[in-house]
């Protein structure tokens, strides 16, 4: 199904510049999730097994933020993936990273400094002009091919993402491949039986186009979380209290009421809303209600357990089922029923699965599923959501074109 080459294709011992995405959560200069790490080591595992010289190229983060930092902690994070040295230099493509990627030999690993301190990767400018930046001119001959694996920054038309196939041998890592075939599979429909959505977690504006835009695909979406709680309130029902004070459910509520009741209107028989919920009683302990139990004056944490059966029941009954979001505050194992009873169900169904969106995918290894269970767990969310809504992604086009 793909169009692009893949590492499958490369000759043994070359010297590759491997594009990946390690941009996590970091706190006090701590990366919090290492699920990146993971993944992108499987792919460089296997250019190590051929005796590929690697030199890695990433972001962290985005200038200004507090997460803008050095990726050095990153390389001896990789380092502990792949048991064996990564060397780091401060550099991107001045002379001392290019001395360093010229002593580097078969089975060697180096990683970049963060891309985004150099002036050449933001702005999102055309291949042709990436292709131009001296960061791209400077890097590429001392390379024998570019390996892109960044699935999840693909939607980002950078220059380390489309400027470097353009003038590169270039091919496409497994991190790459695996989403990409698996994301695709979605669009196109290659099942036979029903296909459910699970949408739930926080951001309607990752939803709404997937609700309008997955019409033939889906046969049935289960809603969930503050996304399935904007459908209850256009449904009549008293409910979006604010966790926190965070405006979370009224400032979407405000953005997306109209689309929210269109949608309802327009698709009532292929969504399944929850019909009880839970929250938190006044003794700290779970509780739930029906519907007409519910109120604004109170959060509700998670769908409650008549509804995580039922949704649990069209997972098990589809030949495909694919989640985004979490059902509920799963981060709290009070208010993880509903996400892990659909996990679960999906994890041992036999049916085609795909669980994405960088919080959602979480729940997975908080909650000790087993990541094999699924067809894909994605690591990527707003290229997936992009990905599934039909948007083109750029860094997938720029490999493919160089077929
Ligand atoms: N009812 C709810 N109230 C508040 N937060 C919720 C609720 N249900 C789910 N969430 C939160 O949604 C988050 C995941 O959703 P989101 O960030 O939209 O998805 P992703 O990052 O996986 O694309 C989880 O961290 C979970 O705590
Ligand atoms: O983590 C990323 O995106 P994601 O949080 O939507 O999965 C990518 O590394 C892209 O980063 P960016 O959104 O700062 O361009």
């Amino acid at each position: 199904m793909t169009t692009f080459r893949t590492i499958d294709d490369l000759e043994p011992e070359r010297r590759l510049l491997v594009r990946i995405d390690v941009n996590a959560a970091v706190e006090d200069g701590v990366v919090q999730d290492d699920r990146r790490f993971a993944r992108h080591a499987e792919t460089i595992r296997e250019l190590l097994a051929d005796d590929h010289a690697i030199t890695l190229l990433a972001h962290q983060g985005r200038p200004g933020r507090e997460t803008f930092v050095s990726l050095e902690a990153h390389a001896d994070l990789l380092a502990d993936h792949l048991d064996r040295p990564v060397a780091f230099v401060a550099d991107t493509d001045g002379d001392e990273a290019l001395e360093a990627i010229d002593t580097l030999e078969p089975g060697d690993v180096l990683l970049l400094e963060n891309v985004r301190m150099c002036d050449d990767e933001l702005p999102e400018e055309a291949p042709d002009v990436k292709a131009e930046t001296d960061l791209v001119q400077t890097l590429a001959p001392a390379f024998d091919a570019y390996v892109g694996d960044a699935y999840s920054a693909s939607h980002r038309s950078h220059a380390s993402i489309v400027g470097f196939p353009r003038v590169m041998d270039a091919y496409a890592g497994r991190v790459m491949e695996q989403e990409y075939t698996a994301i695709t599979a979605v669009r196109e429909r290659e099942f036979d039986g029903p296909v459910t959505m699970i949408l739930g977690g926080t951001k309607a504006e990752d939803t709404i186009p997937i609700l309008e835009c997955l019409d033939d695909t889906v046969d049935r979406f289960c809603l969930g979380g503050v996304v399935g709680e904007l459908f209850l309130r256009a449904d009549g029902h008293d409910v979006g209290y604010d966790v926190a004070d965070t405006s979370l459910f009224d400032h979407q509520w405000d953005a997306y009421q109209a689309d929210v009741t269109r949608i309802l209107e327009a698709d009532r028989d292929r969504l399944s809303l929850p019909t009880d919920l839970a929250y938190e009683a006044d003794g700290g302990e779970r509780a739930e209600t029906a519907l007409e139990g519910v109120s604004k004056e109170r959060p509700f944490l998670d769908v409650g357990s008549e509804t995580a059966r039922r949704f649990a029941e069209f997972a098990s009954d589809s030949a495909a089922v694919f989640v985004k979001g979490g059902l509920g505050v799963f981060e709290d194992e009070r208010f993880a029923d509903g996400t892990v009873a659909v996990l679960t169900t999906i994890a041992d169904a036999n049916c085609f699965s795909v669980v994405g969106g960088g919080d959602t995918a979480r729940a997975i290894e908080l909650y000790d599923l087993d990541e094999a269970e699924f067809s894909q767990v994605s690591i990527a969310g707003g290229a997936y959501v992009r990905a599934l809504t039909g948007d083109p992604l750029v860094g997938v086009e720029a490999l493919e074109r160089e077929q």
